[in-house]
Order: structure tokens, then sequence, then C-alpha cells
């Protein structure tokens, strides 16, 4: 497997008067991947006067004179300096030189006392038509980072370009600012010298908190920038090589990790299996879940004897997988009977006419003609006999929001008797807080008309969950006999609503809700994608995110009139003060 790749770049503190020699010289010399840099080399208000008067910069003024080093170069703004009306022109005229010579991003100071005044400068540097990106300087650890970064973002309404180039101080390791940093469009990490110590042979390491803390930023795909104090302790490429070591040194990581890596973060349209065919290849990544389908054969085993043990039971026990797709349950539900040492009778319901296929193929050659086809619609289609254990998979990342509870009435109707066993029995539905920049801006940037009123399917990765997920309601098949009876034509039994309460541990902007569900496939037989009981490496189901149209900040909140209908979902966010 190849080594993670880890982009390393430096920032020197001494000054540089020409940018291509620099890259040239010393910056490949030391082994790193690009360089920040001031884009002028002279600050002096003299040399601000002169620039403004003549409306260009001289050679001589300028730290990156060409575009020829563009491509590995963030260039520095000059310190703004505030209520100065010239600072702000000069930075104006640094921006348009930048995207002049092609650099991708620029680099902002740190936010000033008038933070007005700062929020409205980053504003018209988004504005510039170059498309730099910008990054804002910010020190961990500084009085109200956190919080000054949200109202200059909120100022430049969360725009894409904005992004954070974090500065971590010394003492930096995994608190909770971290983790509202990771929350946040963080590009660029830089590493000060004095973070690191010597080792026996007087080489540079991390001691173990910061260890953890720079593995925890590998993980979230940002680049690394070494900063040389004016001391100059260790050469910068030896803190650029005891980086890289650290990245390849990371453990593998495992095969189900590495196949949902590449959706990390990627807005999916949660799967439609009613109104669409599922596509073969969307079949093969659901097989491919091990952990789900081994935790339905122990639940099954254990329904089937359950059964078995039934004082007026004769004959065959009836098994009926409805939504069968291409067959994995039916592969285990014949599995299970073995184990459990029952003669069994098993039904294979499916609805797709393509899956179908692959049913029929299996029967013949790894089922031996065991199990009984059916194409038909399970709502609909009226059998001779009916299941004493109905076993399905029909559920999506919230629980009820594809095909059940909705389907699996009909079925019920239709095929289970009155002590009919359903595997899933139970399942309920969670809410919590999500604070993410990167999905909000993407889910506001989707396609279609009502981006930001819809659920997706992701992979969560560059969020921070602002407070432990709490169940907003349930759905239960644990009588049948029950719900058979029940006038459910309407769906009215299949509304719910609920109202949650939750204090965040730090203050934080809300950018929507990410859903989870857990199910009981059987008493004693769980699988759940809520973060603290999460099945071990499941993967089939990603958690659902809403976003809601405007982010709110919040450190206690009120999600109420949450509601679930056949027809949707909805609900109302408010801060409580
Ligand atoms: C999430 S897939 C699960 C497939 C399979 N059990 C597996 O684990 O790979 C749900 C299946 O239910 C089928 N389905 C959806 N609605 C159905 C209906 N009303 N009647 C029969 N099958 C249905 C879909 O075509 C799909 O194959």
């Amino acid at each position: 497997m190849p080594p993670r790749r880890v982009s390393i770049g430096v920032e020197p503190q001494q000054p540089i008067e020409d940018a291509d020699a620099f890259v040239s010289g010393d910056m490949i010399r030391e082994g790193a991947d690009f360089a920040i840099l001031p884009i002028l080399y002279r600050h002096e208000s003299a040399v601000a006067d002169k620039v403004l008067e003549r409306r260009y910069f001289a050679p001589e003024d300028l730290t990156i004179k060409s575009s020829e080093s563009a491509y590995c170069l963030l260039g520095k703004t000059s310190p703004w300096i505030d209520n100065m009306p010239s600072s702000e022109a000069l930075v104006a005229k640094e921006v348009e030189y930048a995207g002049y010579t092609g650099l991708k991003s620029v680099v902002a100071p740190e936010i000033g006392k008038d933070i007005a005044a700062y929020g409205r400068q980053l504003y018209t540097m988004l504005a510039n038509e170059s498309g730099s990106e910008v990054l804002v300087r910010i020190r961990s650890g500084s009085e109200n980072a956190w919080h000054n970064w949200n109202r200059v973002r909120m100022m430049c309404n969360h725009s894409m370009r904005l992004q954070v180039l974090l500065e971590l101080d010394a003492d930096a390791h995994m608190a909770t600012e971290m983790q509202q940093w990771i929350a946040e469009p963080v590009r660029v990490v830089v590493l000060p010298e004095d973070m690191f110590v010597p080792n026996a042979a007087g080489y540079p390491v991390l001691l173990r908190l910061q260890q953890a803390l720079v593995k925890n930023w590998i993980d979230h795909d940002v680049a690394f920038a070494v900063q040389q104090s004016q001391s100059g302790k260790f050469a910068s490429g030896d803190l650029i090589r005891y980086i890289r070591h650290m990245a390849d040194s990371l453990p593998e990581r495992d095969p189900a990790c590495l196949a949902t890596e590449e959706y990390r973060d990627v807005l999916q349209a949660p799967l439609q299996p009613l109104m669409d065919h599922l596509e073969s290849v969307t079949y093969e990544t659901f097989e491919q879940d091990e952990p789900k389908y081994a935790h339905y054969e122990k639940a099954m085993v254990k329904a089937i004897s359950e059964v078995a043990a039934r004082s007026d039971r004769t004959g065959p026990i009836v098994l009926m997988v409805v939504g069968a797709g291409r067959g994995p349950l039916v592969s285990r539900a014949l599995h299970a009977a073995r184990r459990a040492g029952q003669e069994v009778c098993v039904f294979a319901l499916e609805k797709n006419p393509s899956a179908l296929v692959e049913l029929h193929r299996k029967n013949a050659t790894l089922w031996l003609g065991a199990v009984t086809i059916v194409h038909a619609d399970m709502r609909q289609w009226q059998p001779t006999e009916r299941a004493d254990i109905l076993i399905s998979e029909l559920l999506g990342s919230f629980g009820d929001n594809e095909l059940s509870p909705e389907c699996l009435d009909g079925a019920i109707e239709h095929l289970a008797a009155n002590d009919c066993i359903c595997i899933p029995r139970r399942y309920t539905a969670y809410v919590a807080p999500l604070s993410s920049t990167l999905l909000f801006c993407r889910a506001r940037e989707y396609s279609g008309k009502h981006h930001l009123e819809t659920p997706y399917v992701v992979n969560i990765h560059k969020a921070n969950v602002l407070a432990d997920a709490q169940p907003v309601w349930a759905f239960s098949h644990e009588s049948p006999a029950t719900l058979a009876r029940l006038p459910w034509s309407a769906n009215a039994h299949n509304d719910r609503s609920s109202t949650v309460e939750f204090s965040a541990s730090c203050a934080s902007v809300v950018h929507g809700l990410v859903g989870y569900f857990d199910a009981e496939l059987y008493p004693g037989v769980e699988l759940s994608i809520c973060p603290a009981t999460h099945t071990l490496d499941m993967h089939s189901w990603f958690p659902m995110y809403f976003p809601i149209q405007v982010s709110i900040y919040y450190a206690w909140l009120a999600v109420h009139d949450l509601f679930v209908n056949g027809g949707g979902f909805s609900f109302v966010i408010e801060a409580l003060t």
C-alpha cells in the first residue's frame, strides 16, 4: 500500500530577497514542497506610500518577483494596520499582484482588534476575480481565536475560498479547541520549531501529545509548514524529515476504512430502492459488509431456534426474505438453518427484475433449488402459506428514511403469521447537532432547487459532532399481529414527533443535524451506526446530514417539532439563551 503523501512546506522567519532563488536553493535542499513567503520584501510605510503613489510595485519592493515559482508559494500580505486606509489599499494591490502571478493562495495576517475592518478587508480580497484562496492566520490558544474567526467568516458569508492557516503553539495538544478547528476549513497547519525537542542524537522529535495531534491532522489531509525560530535550533530539513517519517510510519489503514475513505465528506443523495431499481454494483457494495450479514445470521439462528421450540410447531419453518436483492440474506438464512439444525422452507421476494437473474442463478448453482424465488412487490404478493420469520434489510441511514416501515407494513399484512418474528424487530433514529463548514458549503453548492432542504448520506469526517446523539423515535415490529389489524392504509401510525435539547461542551456554529440509527435484529443482536455504539467494521450505512438554511451560533440548543411521516421529515432548531 503506498504511504500517505503529506505536503510539507517551510515558513522562513528571515527576510527573503528573491523567492525564485529561495525555491531553487534552500527550499529544494530542505526537501520542502512549498514555501510561505511575504509578497513584499520591505514593509516600511515609506515603501507603501511610494507604491500607492506610483500604483505599481518596483522589483526591489517584492520578494515574489515573478510567476516562476508561483506553483509552490503561498504569499503573505503585509500586516494590516487597523483604521489605516493606506494599509487596506496596499493589501488590495498585493492581492491583485498575487492573482497576476498565479499564486493559488494568499495568507492574511492575524485578525486585528477592529474585527469589522478586518472582515471588510477580507471581503474585498475575496471579491477579487483572481480567484486566489485567502488563508486567515490563526494562532491556536490565542484569546478568542475561534470566536474572531467565526465573526469574520460570517461577514464573508461562509465563502468556500476563505480558509484557515492554523499556527499551533508550542503546548498545543488535542483538546476541545482542536476539535473545534477540525470542523473548520483548515488548509495548512504551521508547526513552530519550539514544538520540537531534541532526541538523544540531537535531532528534533515531538512529545507524545503533540505527535497524536499531528497524526490527527495528517488524517484530515492538511498541509504542514515548519516555522523556524530566530534562534534556528534545528534545521528546517530535519523538521520536515521527521514529519514525513511520522506520516510514513502510521499504521496501514484497514481495508474497510480504505473502501470508505474516498467518500469522506462527499454528499450523496439517499438511495430510493422502491422507486428505482438498484444496480448490480450497488448490491455488490452491500454484500462486502461481512459484519452486517454475520449479525443477521446470528439473529436468524436465534429466531429459528425460538420458533422450533414452540410446542404447537409442525412442518418446516417458513422464512421469507423480502427485498432479497442478489441473495446475501438468503444464503445466510440457509446457513442459519443448518447451524440451528432445523428444516426450513425459504422464500426470496424481490421486485427488481434484473436482480432476479442472479437469484435464479444462485438457486441453480449454490442453493441447489432450495429456495422459492418470487418476483413481486412485498406489499401485494398473496402467499399460500405465511412466514414464521420475516427477514428484511430496508433501513436507511436515519432508520425509517428508505423502505421501512411502510413497505414492511404491507409485507406484514400479507405475509406474516400471527406470531411471526420480524428481523429487524425494532429500530430507533438519533440526532445530534453538527458543525462542519465543509459540509455546509457543499450542501449550499449542491445542484437542485431544494439543496438546503434535503438530507444527504455522508461519510462525515471534517466535522465536529457537538453533543451526544439523542433518540428521537422508534418503530417496532415486535407484534406483527397488532400491526396487521391497524387501519394502516392512511399511514398515520407511522407519524412520529419529538423535541430534544442539547448543550455543547464549547460554543460553536451549527450547520445542521447529523442522523443515525440503531436496530435490534433480535433481542441481544444489534446493529448501530451511532458513534458510541457503532457495530465494529460495518460500513453499509454512512450517517445522514440534514443541512439548515442559515447556520446558527450555539451553546445550548433545542431541536423541536421534529416530525416524520411517509412524505418527509421536518424540524426547527432554536438557540436557547
Ligand atoms: C437495501 S436493498 C437490500 C438487498 C439485499 N437484501 C441485500 O442485503 O443486499 C433492498 C431491496 O429491496 C427491494 N425492494 C424495494 N421495495 C420492494 C418491494 N416493495 N417489494 C419487493 N422488493 C422491494 C429492492 O429492489 C432492493 O433489492
